[in-house]
C-alpha cells in the first residue's frame, strides 16, 4: 500500500478539462483534491499562466512506480507532447510525484533519476505547495520539513504573491 501526492498544471487547451480528466483517470485511487490556483510559470516564464492542483492518492496496489506511470498515463491521455529544447516549457497536463509513503507512513525517498523522491523541485515551487497545504494543513515534506514552513523560504516567499485562488472552478464538479 502506498499514499502520493500528486501536483497537476497546466497551461495549454481548456486547462480546466484537462486537470479535470486527470482526477477522472485517477479514478477511486483519490482521496482529497485541492482547490484550483491559477499560478505565473516557474522556470520558464515566457508561456501563458498555469492552472495548477493537488491531488492526494491511495491504493493497497500501487508501488512508487505505478505513480509515476499512472501520471504519465494522464499526460499522454491528454495529449502533452514533450519539448526536449524547452523543459520547463508549456503543455496540456503536467502531473508530477511529489512524495510517496508507505502504509506505516514511513517515506519513500530514492534518487533514481527515473522517479526520484520526493519531487526534487517541489520545496522551491510555490504552485505545488500551497494547494498542497490547503489540502492538508499537516503537510510534510520529506527531507524538508513542513510545507507551511517552506513557504517561508525566500525562493518561495517571491512567488506567493502570484499564486491566486480560483474557487470559481473545481475539481469536484465531475460527479
Ligand atoms: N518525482 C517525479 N515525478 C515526475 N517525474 C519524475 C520524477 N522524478 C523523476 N522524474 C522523471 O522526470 C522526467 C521528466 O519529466 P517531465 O517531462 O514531466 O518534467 P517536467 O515536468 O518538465 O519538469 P519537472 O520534473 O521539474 O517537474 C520523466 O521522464 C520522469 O521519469
Ligand atoms: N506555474 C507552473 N509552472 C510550471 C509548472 C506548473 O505546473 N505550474 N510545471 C512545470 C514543469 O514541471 C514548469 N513550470
Amino acid at each position: 500500500m502506498t499514499s502520493a501526492v500528486l501536483s497537476i498544471g497546466g497551461n495549454l487547451g481548456d486547462r480546466l478539462t484537462h486537470l479535470r480528466a486527470a482526477v477522472a483517470l485517477l479514478g477511486d485511487s483519490v482521496t482529497a483534491v485541492s482547490g484550483i490556483y491559477q499560478t505565473p510559470p516557474w522556470g520558464d516564464s515566457a508561456q501563458p499562466p498555469y492552472l495548477n492542483a493537488v491531488v492526494l492518492v491511495k491504493d493497497p496496489g500501487a508501488t512508487p512506480r505505478d505513480w509515476l506511470d499512472r501520471a504519465h498515463a494522464c499526460e499522454t491521455a491528454e495529449g502533452r507532447v514533450r519539448d526536449p529544447g524547452r523543459r520547463f516549457g508549456p503543455r496540456t497536463l503536467d502531473v508530477d510525484v511529489i512524495a510517496v509513503r508507505r502504509d506505516d507512513g514511513t517515506p519513500v525517498v530514492d534518487d533514481d533519476p527515473v522517479l526520484t523522491l520526493p519531487h526534487p523541485r517541489a520545496h522551491l515551487r510555490a504552485f505545488v505547495l500551497v494547494p498542497w497545504l490547503a489540502v492538508d494543513p499537516e503537510a510534510e515534506l520529506p527531507g524538508h520539513g513542513p510545507v507551511a514552513a517552506l513557504l517561508d523560504t525566500p525562493e518561495v516567499a517571491a512567488d506567493l504573491a502570484g499564486v491566486t485562488a480560483r474557487p470559481e472552478l473545481s475539481l469536484e464538479s465531475m460527479e
